[in-house]
């Protein structure tokens, strides 16, 4: 085989890098590795058509996809029926446990926002959800022992690979790096597929960070081709997909058609949207500028427009539409800790009353209240499919109303996207891919916003309330000051080099996870 697999093999490591999981791998590279390489380089194209002055829009050439009043996606499959909450998190042996046991419906295991792509938690990862599946995990500190409740209780377990843009550099193909989405997907299938089917559920996939639905059609063909190399009945995977670039927002309905015979809905990803508002009309002046991260709420014009047209499409095809996470964590100061849950039980009501079917919560403590807030609205039904929501009018310009949004750049703003972006990105080194920062979840999505606000707000020269300019020299000197206010601060040292590579560049960087995980061998 032309199969190389150089990372570590550690124990156990040979149940998941098998001869028929590597096999599956080598065969979705050489079919659709061309095809996810021109699908990226389309990505940069359209940046400049609209760096050029293009506007994004719905597409002519899709017309009758949306048109067509007929088509519907699959019935919802076993263990997704009733997705009022959804807890997410990474899949580390602990962190699995408490997820599953967590009284979430779904567990959205993440290799992708928050996991950072070392190759120990990318099969230590595959091995956690093994041994979960196969109801052979536990854990123990001194301190505490874990072990998994009984299974009428455990969330159903939805796998969210990498996306499309992140290679795997410990196992190549003739030489070449593979796909980490390719790798993340394959390794869950083949370990794990068929031990969920005999479940009585399925493998389920959560797909990240799409640009467009031959982006979704591509994992149409990865999962046909997959489902006949191994054996599985086609149909049987189901996927959710986050709608969370800003592309994307303008083919809902196209990437629900894509995947319709294996579709599970959409996911407003609110926090890489965000992201991708700035980074497409990255250079388009005031006009695509945001201000302060922490001022833009889910009730902005623009964000309000995009969770409506997301459930309008959801329903009209018969699709789930789930809500997105609230950063809101809870503390242990009784002031913010009030203040977290308030504004997460504000969220949760604004998506149920919306029309969403569930929502997202970063931590098992927010489930109880993301419960609560559904039950309220759904009762006894296990969704809220039937509510149509007909009455919304979605318009290419409420999408793309990004000037109306309220709020100021200040230096307080900015003092918390470089403090944010670093402090994270020296935990995303050491290994940990989500983390609490300043009382929220912080992850490669809310990364993402804060250092291209940076990076943004100095090409356009920003005044902040100070009166001072963002400019190279600024951020990099507030960047030496936050750092001083941190606890050992040598450890951020690497951080912060790389923050200035991401925040201070000329060229905008792509993904931050780009260069970040070229640090690794
Ligand atoms: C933009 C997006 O994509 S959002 C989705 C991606 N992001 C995420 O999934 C983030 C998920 N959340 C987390 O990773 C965590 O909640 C963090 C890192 C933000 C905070 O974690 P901690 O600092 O451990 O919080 P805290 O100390 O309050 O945790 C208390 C307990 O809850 C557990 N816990 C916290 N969050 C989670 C979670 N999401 N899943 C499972 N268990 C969790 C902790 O492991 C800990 O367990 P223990 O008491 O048995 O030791
Ligand atoms: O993945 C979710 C997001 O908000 O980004
Ligand atoms: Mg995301």
């Amino acid at each position: 085989m032309a199969v190389e697999v150089i990372g570590a093999r550690r124990a156990r490591y040979d149940e998941i890098l098998t001869e028929r999981a590597l096999g599956l791998i080598e065969r979705l590279h050489r079919e659709y590795d061309g095809r996810r390489r021109e699908l990226l380089d389309r990505r940069r194209e359209r940046v400049a058509e609209i760096a050029a002055g293009a506007s994004l829009g719905f597409l002519a050439e899709t017309k009758d996809v949306r048109d067509e009043p007929d088509w519907r996606v699959a019935a919802a499959a076993p263990g997704l029926v009733d997705r009022r909450v959804e807890i997410t998190g990474p899949t580390d042996r602990k962190m699995t446990i408490n997820a599953l046991n967590s009284g979430a419906k779904v567990w959205l295991a993440d290799q992708e926002d928050a996991n950072t792509p070392t190759w120990d938690n990318v099969v230590g990862g595959q091995l956690n959800l093994l041994d979960a599946i196969t109801r052979q995990i536990d854990f123990s500190t001194d301190a505490k022992s874990y072990t998994l409740k009984p299974d009428d209780e455990l969330a159903t377990i939805v796998v969210r690979p990498r996306g499309w843009h992140l290679p795997e550099k410990h196992l190549l193909i003739d030489g070449e790096q593979t796909s980490g989405a390719l790798v993340d997907f394959a390794l869950y299938l083949a370990a794990s597929g068929q031990l969920q089917i005999d479940r009585g559920q399925g493998p389920y996939f959560y797909l990240p960070k799409m640009e467009s639905h031959l982006e979704a059609r591509l994992w149409n063909d990865v999962f046909v081709t997959a489902q006949e190399e191994l054996g599985i009945p086609r149909g049987t995977i189901r996927a959710t997909v986050l709608i969370e670039t800003y592309p994307a927002a303008f083919e809902m309905e196209e990437i629900l058609y894509e995947l319709r015979e294996h579709s599970a809905g959409l996911n407003a990803g609110r926090w890489d949207y965000m992201f991708s508002v700035i980074k497409t009309h990255r250079t388009r002046g005031a006009d695509f500028q945001l201000p302060d991260r922490n001022s833009v709420t889910m009730t902005v014009p623009f964000m309000r427009a995009y969770t409506e047209l997301l459930v309008r499409t959801c329903h009209k095809r018969g699709a789930h539409a789930i809500g997105g996470m609230a950063a809101f964590i809870p503390s242990k100061d009784p002031a913010v800790n009030e203040q977290a849950f308030t504004k997460v039980e504000a969220d949760k009501t604004r998506e149920a009353g919306d029309g969403f079917d569930g929502s997202w919560v970063a931590h098992p403590g927010m489930v109880e209240t993301c419960r609560t807030v559904f039950d309220s609205v759904l009762g006894d039904k296990p969704n809220q499919l039937d509510k149509l929501r007909e009455d919304v009018q979605v318009t290419a310009e409420q999408l793309l109303d990004v000037a109306s949004t309220p709020g100021a750049v200040t230096e307080a703003g900015l003092r918390n996207n470089v403090s944010v972006a670093i402090q994270y990105l020296a935990a995303w080194l050491e290994g940990t891919g989500a983390v609490g920062i300043f009382n929220l979840m912080e992850d490669a999505a809310t990364a993402e916003i804060s250092r291209s606000q940076i990076w943004q707000w100095r090409l356009n020269g920003v005044v902040l309330d100070t009166g001072e300019t963002v400019t190279t020299e600024l951020v990099e000197r507030i960047a030496d000051e936050e750092i001083l206010k941190l606890d050992q601060y040598l450890r951020y040292q690497s951080a912060r080099a790389l923050f200035l590579e991401v925040a201070n560049s000329e060229e905008y960087v792509d993904f931050l996870t780009l260069p970040a995980y070229e640090r690794f061998d």
